[in-house]
Formats: C-alpha cells, structure tokens, sequence
C-alpha cells in the first residue's frame, strides 16, 4: 500500500460513522445506544428497531446554522408557519399554527440521524445530506423534493494545468505546466487512465465517505482511495494530498478559485432543499400524517405561486367564448387550467350589455413579458399584473405520491 494508506480509506470498505458512536462495532454492523426523552431505544446500524417512542407531539427537525438555516425559516414564513423562538441559542420551539409540533433546531447530519433514531418524525435538510447520513434507509420518506433553496451539486473536481509565469525578455508570458489531467474531462476517461493501481490508487479528499465510495464503484473506478476533511477540501490537491475531490459546488467560485475543473459525468447528486420523513413516524404517530398532509400543501400552494403572477386585462368582443378562443390561440395565455373570462357588464341605451370582458389568468413570471405583448397582440388592454401567493389546487401528485408509498 502507498504512503496515504494510513490516511486513507478504500473504496470498497465499508464506512462507518466517528468511532465516538461504537459501543460494538464489527465490519458490517454497528450498535449504540442513544437517549430519547422518554425513553432509551436500541439503534441498530444507525435506526431504531421496532415501535416507535410513545410521545404527544410530532417532532420537526430544522437547521440551527448555517446555509439552510434562513431560508428555512424564510420558507415556514411565507407558509404562514412562522417558528417563535423565544432566543437563538435555544433549540427547541414552537408554530403557533401547528400546535401538536414541536421544533428542534438541528445540525442538518444530526437531523437526519435523529430521523433514523426515532427522535424526529420530520426534518427540512438538503437532498446531499438525507443521500450521505441516510444511505438509502427505506425508513426515510422525501415528501416535498424541491423545497427551491439550497442549490447545488456534489461534484468530482481535479486539478487544471499550473499556470508558469516566466519573465521572458521582460515580457510575462504564462505556459501551462504539464498537469496529469490536462486531457481528462469526463469521468470516463478518468476511469481508463493506466496509472491508478492498488498501490498508486486515485486519492480523494471528500466529507461524503459513504455517497464517494459508493460512486466510483457504481462507475467502475477500481483504484480509489478516500480521506476525509471537514472543510476547504479544495487545497487538498494543490497540497499534494489528493488527486481529486468530492465536494458540493453552487456558484463554482470557490473551484475556480482554486483552480480545480469539474468532469463530465462527475456529478454525484444535484440538491435542494427537502421535507423528509420518517415513514414509522408518518405510519405509527398519531397526527403525524395529517400534519405532514398540512405542511406539504402549504409548501406546495406557495411554491407553486411563487413561480407565477396574475394577470388581469380588458378585451372587447363579442361573447366569453369568443374572447376564450382569441385568448387560449395565443402560447403563453393558457393559465392553469384556462382563463377566467367575466364580461363587464355597462349600461348602453338604457340596456345593459357588455361589450368588453375581463380576463384572468395565471403565467409563469419568466413568460411575464412575452404574455404581455401576446396579450396586446389579440387586443387586449389594462393590463395589471399582481403578484400570487398561494395557488391551493386539487390534492396534490406529492400526497399521492406519499399515501402510496406508505402503502395507504
Ligand atoms: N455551496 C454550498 N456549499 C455547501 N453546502 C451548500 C452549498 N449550497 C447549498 N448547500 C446546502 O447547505 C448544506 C450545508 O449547510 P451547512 O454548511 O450549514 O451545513 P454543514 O456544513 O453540513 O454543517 P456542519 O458544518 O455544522 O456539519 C449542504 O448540505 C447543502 O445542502
Ligand atoms: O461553489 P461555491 O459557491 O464556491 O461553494 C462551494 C463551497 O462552499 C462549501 O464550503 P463552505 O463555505 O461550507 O466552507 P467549508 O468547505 O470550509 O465548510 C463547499 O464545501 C465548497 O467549498
Ligand atoms: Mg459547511
């Protein structure tokens, strides 16, 4: 084995949470003992076995710090689900409009961990961490996939050629230095490069110990070895530590910054922030699925407004019909499930008749400006545009989607 091996975990071992958490620990197993408030439950290979702890309250996990932290809280706002927390520092709170919840603040790993354990029922996380922590747990449930904040990619990234500055007759030219991924730009190509062997194996440096490993298996890299940090992995190449890393990338300055360069084919998992479940919880705890039925609508009516603006315009014609045509020929117009059209009714020798009607109708806000000229184009006109806040529709595809997941 190479000099790293001390450092370094290989791919195909299996990867196990901080040695503080064994009480025994064998290769494929892990047990210890975890407190609950009411009572003490054995956690097998990082869940619960059998019922679930006997409690009043449904137990929602949000992020105490950190990226997600606001925008969560941001998020339960704009839902009408504000959390009342009486100082930062405490962990524990309430929502006046779900009073069978109780709030922990959480690091986001913990939360997910608290999932499994049984000492959360719901949890807001990003979709890297349920991947990482809950390594495929079937007792997690993603109930709302797309909560639309904390973007971004766990990606491979590898070092680009060094920049030389030589002072060349006083003029600074810059020649890229020999680097040994200089042609490598997809994963593919990564993975039929000759000189990763059992001892020269790819070294990356990453926090995902379980998602890293299990990647470059499932794409057939053989000669991987793994060290883990808790942050600024980007210096690890550079540093002569790793080859590559595996990191969470959203604007890609920090890469750039470092001059790392991501691969074709690198990308782990795509992110965003999630509402995630446990399913004895959702099955088990009174309450719990109807108050996750609550908060998924919420969630789903503000999301889903969120993306549009109401648009209300004036149009003459002959009759709704013939306005609804006019209308629903034009691409941009159709609404959500087609428009509004009310006549406007005024009073012409001495009939009432209506020789205009009001239109209505949802867009997308990035086709805002495109609805508005088709809008004029079929002879509309007073246009007013207002913003949306919740579009409560039908039952929604995500509850479906959850009921039979639960096998209700
Ligand atoms: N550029 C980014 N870098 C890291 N995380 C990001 C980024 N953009 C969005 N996120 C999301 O934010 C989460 C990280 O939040 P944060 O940094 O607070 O947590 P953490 O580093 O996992 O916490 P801790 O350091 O306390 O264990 C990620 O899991 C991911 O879902
Ligand atoms: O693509 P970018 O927008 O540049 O973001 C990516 C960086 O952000 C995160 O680091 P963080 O700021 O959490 O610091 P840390 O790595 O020290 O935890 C992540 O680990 C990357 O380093
Ligand atoms: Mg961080």
């Amino acid at each position: 084995m190479s000099q790293f091996s001390s450092a370094f975990t290989a791919a195909s071992s299996v990867s196990l949470p901080p040695p503080s958490f064994y009480v025994s620990v064998s290769k494929r197993s892990f047990i210890y003992c975890c407190s609950s408030s009411q009572s003490r439950t054995t956690v097998v290979n990082g869940k619960f076995d059998g019922k679930i702890v006997d409690r009043d309250e449904i137990r929602f996990g949000l992020p105490s710090k950190g990226r997600m932290a606001g925008d969560t809280l941001d998020l339960l706002k704009d839902c009408q689900l504000s959390v009342k927390q009486v100082n930062p520092r405490q962990y524990v709170a309430q929502i006046p409009q779900l009073s069978n919840v109780e709030v922990w603040f959480q690091r986001p790993k913990d939360i997910v961990r608290k999932l499994l354990s049984g000492d959360l029922d719901l949890g807001i996380v990003g979709l890297d961490t349920v991947s990482e922590y809950g390594r495929g747990d079937e007792d997690l449930i993603i109930v709302h996939d797309a909560l639309k904040y904390g973007d971004c990619r766990l990606s491979l990234a590898m070092r680009l050629p060094d920049i030389l500055a030589i002072d060349d007759l006083h003029i600074f030219v810059q020649i890229p230095k020999y680097g040994i991924f200089e042609n490598i730009n997809s994963l593919k190509e990564l993975a039929q490069m000759s000189r990763w062997t059992i001892d020269r194996p790819l070294r990356v440096a990453t926090g995902f110990t379980y998602l890293g490993p299990k990647f470059m298996q499932e794409n057939g890299l053989k000669h991987v070895i793994f060290s883990t940090a808790e942050g600024a992995l980007e210096a690890a190449p550079a540093m002569g530590i790793a080859d590559a890393i595996l990191d969470l990338v959203s604007s890609g300055t920090t890469l750039r910054e470092n001059n790392l360069k991501e691969i074709e084919g690198g990308v782990v998992l795509e992110s965003q922030a999630v509402l995630v479940a446990s399913r004895k919880a959702l099955i088990q705890r009174k309450g719990a699925l109807d108050t996750t039925h609550e908060i998924l609508e919420r969630f789903e009516a503000h999301l889903r407004a969120a993306d549009q603006f109401m648009v209300t315009a004036n149009m003459r014609g002959s009759s709704a019909e013939e306005v609804a045509e006019r209308v629903l020929s034009q691409p941009s117009l159709s609404g959500l499930q087609g428009p509004t059209v009310s006549p406007v009714l005024c009073k012409r020798d001495g009939k009432v008749a209506a020789d205009y009607y009001a239109i209505v109708i949802c867009v997308p806000k990035k086709a805002l400006y495109k609805s508005v000229q088709q809008l004029r184009a079929i002879g509309g006109s007073g246009v007013l545009i207002s913003p949306l806040t919740y579009i409560f529709d039908e039952e929604t595809p995500r509850w479906r989607e959850l009921l039979s997941n639960l096998g209700l």
